[in-house]
């Protein structure tokens, strides 16, 4: 059984992980060149049972977001290509949450390249003019895609309300002088400074490591928890 230290959609959510192989455990080159003991795929959930756990757990972060004040948001976006199947997700289960409160929020993604025939253009969905965006997108790693996708919606008219990702990893960029961690702030810090905006996520790492004892091997744990104290974010 999950611990019970965590709210029962992230207690869900990080079983779901685990048992679909989401969330793995062994040795994974990160995007930043940095080695992890541990990786976080959302491009495994893949089956009918995955996307009914990622996308409930998407809903009742933003919904938990938006009761405490910290969200107003009236349009989701899904950054191409794993943020359009989580777009298009979390707007049903949002829906599916608290009496039909959220029907009219929409969603809209982007293409990677322009379409030149048919309705063509850049965007699908919803129009981005005038609306409060909430992008959703599974992890920040240097924090590159979201700025293309912040200046994409503004470029349409759109507000930016904030981001809503799968996973803090809450560790430290790689600095260019050697990757020593140290106190120094994580992708998504520099993000919500440079922005202003709140960057929410389902899980952290901190969750990770609440939630999986008794799940995993103890020497698992072990190297996540001296990855976690080596590369811990300032912020
Ligand atoms: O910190 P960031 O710079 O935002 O990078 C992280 C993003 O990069 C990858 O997507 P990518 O942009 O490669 O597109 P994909 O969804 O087509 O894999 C990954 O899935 C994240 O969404
Ligand atoms: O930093 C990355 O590249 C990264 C880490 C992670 O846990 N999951 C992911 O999709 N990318």
């Amino acid at each position: 059984m999950a611990n019970q230290t965590l709210p029962a959609y992230k207690a869900d959510f990080l079983k779901a992980a685990l048992e679909g192989g989401v969330l793995k455990f062994g040795t994974f080159e990160l995007k930043s060149k940095r080695i992890s003991p541990y990786f976080f795929n959302t491009g495994e959930f893949y089956s009918g049972k995955l996307v009914k756990a990622l996308s409930a757990a998407y809903a009742h972060t933003i919904a938990d977001a938006h009761a405490s004040g910290l969200l107003d948001f009236d349009l989701l976006f899904g950054p191409a290509y794993k943020g359009i199947p989580l777009v298009a997700t979390a707007t049903l289960a949002l829906s599916q949450l608290e009496g039909g409160k959220y029907d009219d929020v929409v969603y809209a993604f982007d293409r990677k390249e322009a379409k030149d025939h048919g309705e063509g253009g850049n965007f699908v969905g919803a129009p981005i003019k005038g609306k409060k965006v909430l992008i959703i997108d599974d992890v920040v790693s240097a924090g590159t895609a979201k700025r293309e996708a912040i200046d994409k919606i503004r470029s349409e008219g759109g507000v930016v309300a904030g981001i809503v990702i799968a996973l803090d990893r809450q560790e430290t960029l790689p600095s260019s002088d050697g990757d020593a961690g140290g106190d120094r702030p994580s992708a998504i810090g520099a993000l919500r400074k440079e922005y202003g905006i709140p960057i929410i996520s389902v899980l952290t790492l901190d969750d990770i490591l609440a939630g999986v004892k008794g799940l995993i091997s103890e020497g698992d744990i072990k190297r996540v928890e001296e990855y976690r104290a080596k590369y811990r974010a300032s912020d």
